[in-house]
């Protein structure tokens, strides 16, 4: 099996934790999440909940991670089937980044055509404030740029092309969708979009770092996302993805704040309530009109 080496699972293994899955629930979901630190409690959610540890699905690597629960919850959300995976995994938690990823394989297996992704990220963006979400547009892969792709090794073409086209990554019909949404909610004053910048962390960023990001076209920067991305795409679901801005990127030397992780749980827990009003509210839609 692939642990040691770094070449990712099969499409065999991959399917086998799909049926394993499948097996303990009735739940055929159709919609896939990803919840970020401290966003959590977008799983809480889901009825009817059919819930797994991570330890106990086969292949599935462990959340090492704070505010990252560590469970696979399989429910409806106000009627629509989905999964939602109540933590993610990280590459400065050491994981290949082929392991990292593998869930977004097993979503697709699962039937799963739509996977909404969230995340907690720091603001590059002069104009946002601590408590907005950002719908991302695009991003920026620097480990990408350094060689570490999840797709890196052997293709096997029933996920998909060798060369997948990222220039289309978030389907601009869910975006509209979202805008609309949070503009019906009331979300207007802090719904932004913009472009997302991926690093490998733990550490947070230098304020020369946070000002070359700026510079190169980030809006905000953070330490997931952009590899589920590119295997969500890869292997043909459809993707939505938010940041919300827990910390302003520190960019000025007089300035004497400092990121730390327990401001991007709080900032979570603050702004949790919209966030997932924003996302079922999303979910409910999907499917049902001209965002189909
Ligand atoms: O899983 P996400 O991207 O939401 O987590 C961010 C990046 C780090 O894991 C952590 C830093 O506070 O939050
Ligand atoms: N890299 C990075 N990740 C984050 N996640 C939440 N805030 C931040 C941040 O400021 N930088």
């Amino acid at each position: 099996m692939f642990p040691e080496s770094h070449t990712g699972y099969s499409y065999e293994d991959c399917m086998a934790t799909a049926v394993w899955l499948l097996a303990q629930t009735a739940v055929r979901p159709l919609v896939g999440i990803v919840c970020g630190s401290g966003l959590g409690g977008l799983a809480d959610m889901l009825k009817d909940q059919v819930v797994f540890n991570y330890r106990d699905i086969p292949n599935f690597p462990q959340s090492t991670v704070h505010g990252h629960a560590g469970r696979l919850v399989f429910g409806t959300l106000k009627g629509r089937p989905c999964v939602c995976m109540q933590g993610r995994f990280h590459l400065y938690e050491g994981y290949p980044i082929q392991k990292i990823t593998l869930p977004m394989r097993i979503f697709k297996l699962l039937g799963v055509e739509t996977v909404i992704l969230t995340n907690a990220a720091g603001g590059l963006n002069q104009d946002f404030k601590v408590g907005d979400i950002m719908i991302i547009k695009d991003h920026l892969n620097m480990p990408g740029f350094a060689g570490n792709n999840p797709l890196i090794g052997p293709n096997d073409e029933r996920f998909g092309v060798r060369f997948p086209c990222m220039s289309d990554a978030y389907d601009r019909e869910l975006q509209q969708l979202a805008m609309d949404v949070g503009v019906e909610l009331g979300y207007g004053d802090f719904l932004k979009e913009g472009v997302y910048c991926v690093l490998g962390g733990p550490s947070f960023e230098t304020i020369a770092e946070c000002r070359m990001l700026h510079k190169l076209g980030a809006d905000a920067v953070g330490m997931s996302t952009v590899h589920e991305v590119i295997v969500a795409r890869h292997c043909g679901m459809r993707v939505f993805a938010l940041s919300l801005i827990t910390n302003k990127a520190v960019m000025d030397y007089d300035s004497e704040e400092k990121a730390n992780h327990e401001e991007v749980l709080e900032t979570g827990k603050q702004r949790a309530e919209q966030l997932e009003r924003l996302v079922s509210t999303m979910v409910t839609r999907i499917g049902h009109n001209n965002y189909s």
